[in-house]
């Protein structure tokens, strides 16, 4: 089975982190942390830094690392780092259709991809 991996950006603003909701491919509409493919000679932070740029025109700044998600998907698996973050301007959305500030009491709201399951989890312990 393929394997991919994937860095993504936990944006935490006070008491609150960024979903962003998927605006094409195989998971349209459903909810995530955005980021992506590391690409091959990249470091981890250098791979967030430039997807962020690329999906939500922003810099921002990596504040420590939060954890790593293994999960399979009927097709593939995956490995996804996950990284507390802290936005140095406004985003605008370049590939995702919606974004929403969430609470830990707001998470269940909208439909996250399955393998962020895990990471929701950590985050009602962290916040
Ligand atoms: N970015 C991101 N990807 C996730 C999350 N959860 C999860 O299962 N994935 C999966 C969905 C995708 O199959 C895979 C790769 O992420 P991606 O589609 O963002 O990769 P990318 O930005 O490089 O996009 P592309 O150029 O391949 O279209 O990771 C998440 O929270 N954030
Ligand atoms: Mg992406």
């Amino acid at each position: 089975m393929k394997s991919i991996e994937v860095v993504a950006a936990i944006i935490k603003k006070e008491n609150k982190i960024l979903a962003t909701k998927r605006g094409y491919g195989e998971f349209i509409n459903m909810w995530e942390f955005p980021g992506g493919k590391i690409e091959s000679g990249e470091t981890n932070e250098a791979a967030l830094i430039r997807e962020i740029k690329e999906e939500l025109d922003a810099d921002i700044k990596i504040d420590e690392f939060a954890l790593t998600v293994e999960y399979t998907y009927p097709t593939f698996h995956l490995t996804m780092h996950c990284y507390i973050c802290s936005l140095k301007d406004s985003i605008t959305l370049l590939e995702h259709n919606d974004a929403k500030w969430l609470e830990k009491n707001e998470f269940n709201t909208v439909n996250w991809l399955p393998a962020d399951i895990e990471v929701i989890d950590f985050l009602k312990n962290y916040l």
